[in-house]
């Protein structure tokens, strides 16, 4: 087996220990659930493994006898210290053992035990491989809580399969929770059934004059369920007041003059707003916060409020102050771009930071405050800049972000004024005005994504060393390869 594998895992785990003889999976390996709460991530280590080993791997109540080994999932066992999503994982002759405190745990494990694993393991039909896993012991557990990736569907539609394949990437690197941008000017993409005309008409195109399109009800809540067995949380974003083309496009009395708006397929933001002083935007609010409260199992709903320039900062504020009242009012918990702290918000009030800049005044504020932020800085964590001045897709208004710059900072230190213990974790955002394909989402998305994740979950103390961290990285590149991935063969990589 190559216990250099021990070394290359990405995000870094906090302890690992080699420690000689490995276990090597054959078709008499079995895997056992000591209980059921662990099945579902058997079943999913299960579909995981079958397919390029060609094995039966059952998955069994009982534990594994005797030499035909086995790879056990155990909810028993795991020292508090990893907490919910942490894990331990043993490796020996006889077996592989990964014990948790909570499914979501288990599951880590497994994203672990996968890169454990020959790059054959990735392979989507059998192969003859050494499946062998090297022996060892590893410790570990995540750094930060909120491990994001946001993805913009309302500049450029992109179907639930596009998605599904979005969050098996966040999963493969530990990632938890999805952000899904699902309105914006050019586009409406969530079904409301009290409102039709956002998706029949809001929904009808995007960016460029394509066909745009977007998710009913019941696709949204498939997506939602795919993301769950994966124990990632969706986190759905309706922005408004502004960035609301879409929805004054598609009904007149939402628009203060009585009249529908153009359908917009243009980039420009910052011109369009919901009416503030009408009535019945705050029944339109209500009904739409209303319907994807009742699809979103996750505790937070992000209701945008960046780049509102066409209204004054009092209207801006009055419009927050009830929009934040609303998700409340339907058991969710607001999470906004940062403008959202204009009006004095109460401390459970989420703002995601995304200035290119680390002074952010209001920010700091509302840290020592109480509140909690997620960090997003468009100089490192937007991922629809372009990598080089040469990259054909993505944007360059907060620069240019080589792999180096998306890995070389830290999100519990970046925002002046603001400790770590105010930091839920970062995220990274990817907006769609130049994305049309899951490959231009791979390509922004790898090289770079990883090293983020790597920074959500791994200890300070390991991810501050970029030269390490590029070595690691660039062994990923055979996986990807495996996995058909269009990533960015970026040269500050030592590719094999
Ligand atoms: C929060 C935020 N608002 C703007 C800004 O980020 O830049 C994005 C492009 O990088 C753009 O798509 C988005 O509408």
């Amino acid at each position: 087996s190559d216990t250099r594998r021990v070394e290359n895992i990405v995000p870094v785990p906090v302890e690992t220990e080699v420690t000689g003889a490995g276990y090597e999976i054959t078709d008499e390996t079995a895997i056992y659930v000591g209980d059921t709460s662990a099945t579902g991530v058997g079943k999913y280590l299960a579909d995981f493994l079958r397919t390029p080993t060609g094995y039966e791997l059952p998955i069994v109540e009982q534990p594994p006898r005797g030499a035909a080994g086995g790879i056990s999932l155990r909810l028993t066992g795991a020292s508090d210290e990893v907490g919910e999503e942490g894990y331990r994982l043993q490796v020996n002759p006889s077996g592989v053992t990964i014990r948790a405190n909570a499914p979501a745990g288990l599951f880590a494990g497994v994203q672990t035990l996968r890169q454990l694993l020959p790059p054959a393991v990735e392979a989507d039909s059998a192969r003859a491989a050494d499946w062998t896993v090297p022996g060892v012991q590893i410790r570990d557990y995540p750094r930060f809580a909120h491990r994001g990736a946001h993805l913009d569907v309302a500049r450029h539609f992109f179907e639930v399969d596009d998605v599904k394949q979005y969050i098996d990437y966040l999963a493969q690197y530990k990632a938890n929770h999805l952000h899904l941008h699902l309105t914006d000017d050019q586009g409406w993409r969530i079904e409301i059934e009290s409102w039709p005309k956002l998706t029949e008409i809001g929904g009808s195109t995007e960016v460029g004059g394509g066909e745009g399109g977007f998710y009913t009800q019941d696709e949204y809540r498939e997506i939602v369920e795919y993301a769950q067995e994966r124990f990632v949380t969706v986190v759905p974003e309706v922005d408004m007041p502004g960035h609301t083309n879409a929805a004054l496009a598609s009904y007149a009395e939402l628009n203060c003059d009585g009249e529908r708006e153009d359908l917009y397929t243009g980039t420009q933001v910052g011109f369009s707003s919901l009416c503030i002083d009408k009535e019945i935007t705050y029944e339109f609010v209500d009904d739409v916060i209303r319907e994807v409260a009742e699809l979103t199992p996750g505790p937070y709903i992000h209701i945008g409020g960046d780049e509102a320039h066409v209204i004054t900062d009092e209207e801006y504020n009055y419009f927050m102050e009830r929009a934040i009242d609303i998700v409340r009012d339907h058991g969710k918990r607001p999470l906004g771009w940062h403008q959202i702290l204009g009006p004095d918000p109460d401390a459970d009030v989420i703002p995601q930071y995304w200035y290119p800049g680390n002074e952010a005044p209001e920010v700091a504020e509302a840290a020592q405050k109480g509140n909690e932020i997620i960090a997003s800085p468009a100089s490192h964590a937007y991922l629809d800049m372009k990598y080089h001045e040469d990259t054909e897709l993505g944007l360059d208004w907060a620069g240019l972000t080589s792999v180096k710059e998306a890995y070389d900072w830290d999100p519990g230190t970046f925002i002046e004024g603001v400790d770590e213990s105010s930091i839920m974790g970062p995220e990274t955002a990817l907006w769609s005005e130049t994305l049309e394909t899951l490959d231009d989402i791979e390509f922004m998305l790898f090289p770079r994504f990883p090293a983020i994740a790597e920074l959500g979950w791994s200890p300070d103390t390991k991810t501050d060393d970029w030269e390490s961290f590029r070595e690691r990285l660039a062994t990923q590149g055979p996986r990807w390869d495996i996995q058909d991935i269009n990533y960015y063969e970026s040269s500050q990589l030592p590719w094999a």
